[in-house]
């Protein structure tokens, strides 16, 4: 077990999915801060070192698990950002995104009810149709694919709850952690670059890329601030894959003609992409303080973190 001694009088904060990229960072930026006793759990053993917060092995798909763990803990905050978050497999294995997505954020839910917790949710771009963009925290969500369903209807349930509850969506996530369940669009062109391998990266999906870093800062925010509703909690940068690759390729003087500019109509992917999304941040920015990195600043910092692990 991690130490949060000496036990104090500080709220205490319940993460889901700390092995995972978000929950990495969630649990050092908060052992960082000191502001909250650090509780965070996962399906299988920590994969973290130098863990600074109370570990617990809970499969969220448990709902007499999760109540156990819930009302022994008492967290006066719940930041469930642990999913199945591989798009594909979503599609393909449906019956096993609906349990975790959904039904897992049920169970959490209903125990934050128990103990009138702030509930607060990690969900994403993929809730809308991508026929425009960016969007704000109004705009009218139409999934195109079973992962942006299971979500969508994850947050319905948020949304009807009777405890606090706040939503932080965000966009294309990407940085480096220990033991990544999966990779992400800059590790992914950095590494084909690298090898000499070509490319095809698609010029018509936009997005605002987010560093992971900069979306757990924006849910700290929200859980210190104990904010409530929607927030769009992503990069400021609207651009495509290709621009992503072209900055990546130019930041770390990686050949640029071994990307080739595709168009996302050849990629046959088992779940389509929406092809416009990006969020607007202005409501974050002015209720929070948030404040992300730009792109070109995200990846020098990647570049640092790349340094350092190896
Ligand atoms: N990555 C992205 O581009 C985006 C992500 N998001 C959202 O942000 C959140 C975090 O994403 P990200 O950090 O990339 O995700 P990761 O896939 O890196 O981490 C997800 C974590 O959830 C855990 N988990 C999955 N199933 C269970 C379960 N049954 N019980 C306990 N833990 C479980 C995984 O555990 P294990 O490691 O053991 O598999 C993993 O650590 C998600 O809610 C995602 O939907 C939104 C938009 C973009
Ligand atoms: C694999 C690949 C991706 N891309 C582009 C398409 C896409 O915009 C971007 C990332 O593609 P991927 O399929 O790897 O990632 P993808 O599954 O689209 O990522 C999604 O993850 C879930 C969890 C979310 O919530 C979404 O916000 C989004 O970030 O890179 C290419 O251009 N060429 C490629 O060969």
């Amino acid at each position: 077990m991690g130490t949060n001694t000496p036990k104090s009088s500080k709220r205490k904060i319940f993460i889901t999915g700390v092995n995972g990229l978000l929950g990495q960072k969630l649990v050092a930026q908060l052992a960082e801060r000191g502001t909250f006793e650090i509780y965070g759990c996962g399906k299988g053993p920590c994969r973290i070192p130098d863990q600074k917060f109370d570990y617990v092995t809970l499969d969220i798909t448990e709902k007499e698990e999760v109540d156990r763990v819930i009302s022994s803990i008492k967290p006066d905050i719940i930041l469930h950002g642990a999913a199945m978050t591989n798009v594909d497999e979503c599609e393909l294995n449906q019956e096993a995104a609906y349990i975790v997505n959904v039904k897992a954020t049920e169970y959490l839910l209903k125990a934050a009810e128990q103990i009138s917790s702030h509930f607060i949710f990690v969900s994403t771009d993929f809730i809308f149709s991508g026929e425009k963009g960016p969007l704000d925290e109004n705009a009218i969500p139409a999934p195109v694919n079973y992962y942006g369903e299971t979500k969508l209807e994850a947050e319905r349930i948020v949304q009807a709850s009777s405890t606090k509850w706040a939503i932080a969506r965000t966009v294309l996530v990407f940085g480096i952690a220990h033991d990544m369940s999966r990779s992400n669009i800059i590790l992914w062109v950095k590494s084909s670059l690298e090898a000499g391998k070509n490319i095809q990266v698609v010029d018509d999906q936009f997005r605002t890329p987010t560093l992971a870093e900069d979306l757990a800062e924006g849910c700290i925010l929200i859980a210190e601030k104990e904010a409530e509703g929607i927030f769009n909690i992503s990069g400021k940068d609207f651009m495509s894959p290709y621009e992503m690759a072209i900055m990546t390729a130019e930041y770390f003087n990686l050949d640029q003609s071994l990307i080739a500019r595709v168009d996302s109509k050849i990629f046959t992917q088992p779940a389509k992409r929406p092809l416009i999304t990006g969020f607007i941040i202005d409501k974050a920015q002015k209720e929070l303080g948030y404040e992300p990195k730009t792109f070109r600043t995200a990846i020098a910092i990647l570049s640092k973190q790349i340094i350092l692990a190896s």
